[in-house]
């Protein structure tokens, strides 16, 4: 464990501004003189008392609730102090300071060895220690972020399920099997000489079907609570003039992009992030395609085909109106040539006809058969929905977000490294001189795979990128 984890620290556990409350948070090794220097008293533990907070020629800095949580019961899994105080930022910093100035002074009710500096907390650091401690894990760490930055009440409830465990209780479960298994193949292994008929009379084979069996219904569960946190790109292009800003504009609800007749408008890409049932959709309009000679509109469409190589999801927008123009569809024909060579396959391609309301035929030509087409007016609305049920049909989106756990795209990575590994697994067993030795090692890099979730095993790199991301205080 890295030195910095033995210190004790502090933060400003509320957020910045004024508020009706705000909290200091101080966690660390026997923090009970801190406490009677802070309140005059010793604390009983877990009971809120209100009390004077002292400085340090015992004046009061202010009137308010203190709590005491002993370790190993607290959120940190050390001695926990809390100065709920009133919540005005200048207050807070000066408890804050006080905090600091009585730690660093000598402590005269014990002989006891020096103590770290009580020093400010990174962001992350209060959770962080939660993990170290062992009384969250990893995956549940994560979700205290997750909850926090929730945008939306899917969001918030499902980081909430995750908190509890629920992400954490199916990777638990695919554990234990998966070690049943490896102590299957490890008994065996110590036994060379009936090796092959002792793993196959035991049902290996079996144990590992059901193993991958419950692996995709997992993944699938966790794919759906990392769309759920991550949301889908979604990138509107087309020719110019097609409507895409007033795409956006519409789906936002709200003026972003500028809209004109004048083709060739938009040069710089507008993002918008929009929720559709929960699930956020980061939507980017881009400079309507074209050969163009003026030098700022050439930068745009270059971006433009950035934005399109780097989406989940491309809307190919076309004007309804000019759908029977052959110089119109020729230009749509070159597009569709340009995205066939940029756009990986699994991406999809949806195509929309806009301006519904003022074109005669209100159905669109299906320009290719196996993707979708919609047809819908940006001005008026009407079509939108439609757009906004394909959209989430092709973000892969099942509806039903009861259930639903928040994850991330590291939790689906790891657990797409555990399905290759058991894919390996799988077919070792089937070759005929089954290699007991590399059996055994594709199902412990699984289990390693399984462990990066929870963090049974972890670097300190990846432990730094996830509580970095925290907020100071949490
Ligand atoms: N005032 C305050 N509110 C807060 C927090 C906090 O730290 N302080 N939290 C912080 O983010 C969250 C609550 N999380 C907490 C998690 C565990 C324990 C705790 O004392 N756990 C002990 C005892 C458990 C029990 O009594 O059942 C333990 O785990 O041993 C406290 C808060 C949200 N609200
Ligand atoms: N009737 C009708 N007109 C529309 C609709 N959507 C957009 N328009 C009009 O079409 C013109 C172009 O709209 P924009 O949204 O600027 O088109 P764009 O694709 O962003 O154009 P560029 O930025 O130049 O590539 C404007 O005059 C819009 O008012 C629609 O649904 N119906
Ligand atoms: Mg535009």
């Amino acid at each position: 464990m890295l030195a910095r984890h033995a210190d004790p620290i502090v933060a400003i556990a509320t957020a910045p501004g004024r508020g009706a409350v705000g909290i200091v948070r101080v966690s660390g090794k026997q923090l009970g003189g801190l406490a009677q220097a802070l309140c005059g008293r010793s604390l009983r533990p877990r009971e809120a008392t209100y009390l004077p907070f002292l400085d340090a020629r015992g004046e009061a800095i202010d009137q308010g609730l203190a709590l005491f949580f002993p370790a190993p019961h607290s959120y940190t899994g050390e001695d926990v102090l809390e100065l709920q105080a009133h919540g005005g930022p200048v207050v807070l910093q000066l408890l804050l300071a006080r905090c600091l100035e009585a730690a660093a002074e000598p402590d005269q009710t014990a002989h006891a060895p020096r103590l770290p500096a009580l020093r400010l907390a990174q962001p992350g650091e209060f959770t962080e220690r939660a993990f170290l401690n062992g009384k969250i894990d990893l995956a549940q760490a994560e979700a205290v972020a997750d909850l926090i930055d929730a945008s939306t009440e899917a969001a918030a409830r499902s980081a909430s399920r995750s908190l509890s465990g629920a992400l954490s209780h199916e990777v638990q479960l695919l554990r234990d099997a998966l070690i049943q298994l490896r102590m299957l193949v490890e008994a065996t292994l110590d036994f060379p000489e009936e090796e092959i008929d002792f793993l196959r009379s035991t049902d290996a084979r079996g144990q590992l079907q059901r193993l991958q069996q419950r692996l995709a219904q997992v993944m699938q569960r966790t794919q759906q609570g990392a769309l759920l946190r991550e949301g889908i790109k979604v990138v509107i292009a087309g020719q110019p003039n097609a409507g895409k800003s007033s795409l956006l504009n519409a789906l936002a609800g709200a003026e972003l992009a500028i809209v004109t007749p004048i083709a060739g408008t938009t040069r710089d890409r507008v993002q918008q992030t929009i929720q559709i049932e929960g699930v956020p959709l980061h939507v980017i309009d881009t400079a309507g395609l074209r050969e163009s000679s003026d030098e700022v509109e050439r930068i745009g469409i270059a971006r433009a085909w950035e934005a399109i190589s780097t989406a989940d999801a491309v809307l190919f927008l076309h004007d309804l109106t000019r759908a029977d123009e052959p110089s119109y569809r020729a230009a749509d024909a070159a597009i569709e040539n340009a995205l066939a060579q940029r756009l990986p396959a699994r991406v999809p391609l949806i195509d929309v006809w806009n301006k519904s309301d003022c074109a005669p035929t209100a159905h669109p030509a299906q320009i290719a058969p196996d993707r979708p087409a919609i047809a819908l007016s940006a001005r008026t609305g009407q079509g939108l929905d439609a757009l906004r049920r394909t959209l989430l049909q092709v973000a892969g989106w099942q509806a039903a977000p009861e259930g639903v756990y928040i994850a991330r795209a590291r939790h689906v990575q790891a657990l797409q490294a555990v399905q290759n590994h058991l894919q390996q697994a799988n077919a070792l067993l089937d070759a005929p001189d089954l290699p007991l030795d590399l059996l055994a090692e594709e199902l412990r890099l699984a289990q390693n795979a399984l462990n990066t979730i929870t963090g049974e095993f972890s670097s300190d790199d990846l432990l730094g990128v996830i509580f970095s991301r925290f907020c100071i205080g949490k």
